[in-house]
């Protein structure tokens, strides 16, 4: 495999399979979420890793995912579950299995571990196409490794952000899954008054701005895979209830080029949809531009602002994006003007 396929996944739906209410819902759920993701890991409870690691074995046999891909993560590699993990899914469903997620990678050792393992039980299981890997970044030494990690084996598909994790080992001082935090803030100066500087606001409000927590982070490993040509995700969002709070957080991520987010819970799905697709004015923009810029070089004025080579590439990945989507769902595909 030369080039990792690109396929939608702005919402990467977490399921618990040995939760028997879940579980039951994943079938409907096929064809509407662009992944589904049976989670092995964390949030699984220690006594129920054997009937999560059975009950995909059994969702996957017997579920037709339609344009779903279907993903595992699966438990950590210093765990006593993870050979089994990988052993009974690549070889009970590993033709089904798109992507397996790893958690706490920590640098091109563990991804060399997995490529040879999953390469070992292929062969054995007589898989025909390569099961594609994807690292969990969360744990400080993984950061400082992040371009390597994307870039160490053919099988690489993406990274997603660990942040309750990736916070802990750091030493972060949030208690959160994800999102912001409001004592991350900037300051405006405190006014000068008669009698020196209003530092309490007593006089003049001091305004106050919450910054993003991860910005650093999720840029970082925006780089890191765009440089490798594989996909960047943003991760959890723990707060379910904080609708409005998951909404900005996805779309911070999808401005500085992520290509989708967990979900955790179902109504996180339609705003991970929502906001991983562009917006159709902002592709109808970007068609305009593409049509104005001709054979692609110079500089055009276009509603009052300067269009040239690389504002048409920006626009570019957006059309890109658009049409892909589009593909694959005709209510985005007229929203977008484009053919399903
Ligand atoms: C948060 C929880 C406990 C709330 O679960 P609940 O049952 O209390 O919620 P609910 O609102 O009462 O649920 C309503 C209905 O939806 C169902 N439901 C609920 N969730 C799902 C789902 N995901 N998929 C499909 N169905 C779901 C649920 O079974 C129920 O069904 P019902 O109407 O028939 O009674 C639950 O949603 C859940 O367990 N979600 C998955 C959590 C998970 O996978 N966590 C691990 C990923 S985050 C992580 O690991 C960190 C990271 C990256 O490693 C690091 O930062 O370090
Ligand atoms: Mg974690």
């Amino acid at each position: 495999m030369r080039e990792i396929p690109s396929r939608p996944s702005r919402a990467i739906h977490f399921f618990d399979p040995s939760n028997a209410k879940m579980a039951a819902k994943v079938p409907a759920m096929a064809g509407t979420v662009d992944v589904l993701l049976g989670n092995l890991e964390d949030a699984i409870k220690a006594d129920n890793k054997e009937a999560a690691r059975e009950g995909l074995v059994t969702i996957g046999r017997e579920t037709d995912f339609g344009t779903s891909q279907l993903w595992t993560r699966v438990n950590a590699l210093d765990s006593p579950w993870v050979l089994d993990d990988l052993t009974r899914l690549v070889t009970e469903i590993g033709d089904k299995l798109d992507v397996v997620m790893v958690p706490k990678v920590q640098g091109a050792e563990d991804i060399h571990y997995v490529d040879r393992l999953l390469a070992q039980l292929e062969a054995k299981a007589g898989v025909q196409r390569p099961i594609l890997v994807h690292a969990i970044l969360e744990t400080a030494r993984g950061m400082a490794n992040v371009e390597e990690i994307c870039g160490v084996s053919p099988r690489m598909q993406g990274i997603s952000l660990g942040p309750a994790d990736l916070a802990a080992d750091r030493r972060m001082k949030t208690t959160r899954v994800g999102g912001g935090h409001p004592g991350y803030l900037v300051r405006s100066d405190a006014a000068k008054t008669d009698d020196g500087y209003d530092v309490h606001g007593e006089q003049t409000p001091r305004s106050t701005y919450q910054q993003d927590l991860w910005h650093y982070t999720i840029a970082r490993m925006v780089d890191a895979c765009a440089m490798h040509g594989i996909f960047p995700y943003y991760g959890p969002y723990g707060d379910i209830t904080d609708v409005v709070g998951c909404e900005d957080q996805f779309r911070n991520a999808f401005l500085l080029g992520c290509v989708g987010t967990w979900t955790l819970h179902p109504k996180q799905i339609e705003i991970a949809k929502r906001v991983f697709s562009p917006a159709p004015e902002d592709v109808e923009h970007a068609k305009r531009v593409v049509e104005a810029m001709g054979d692609g070089t110079g500089a055009v004025m276009l509603d009052g602002k300067m269009e040239d080579d690389a504002s048409l590439k920006q626009c570019l990945v957006m059309v890109r994006l658009a049409e892909q989507l589009a593909e694959g769902d005709p209510e985005l595909a007229a929203a977008y003007g484009m053919k399903g």
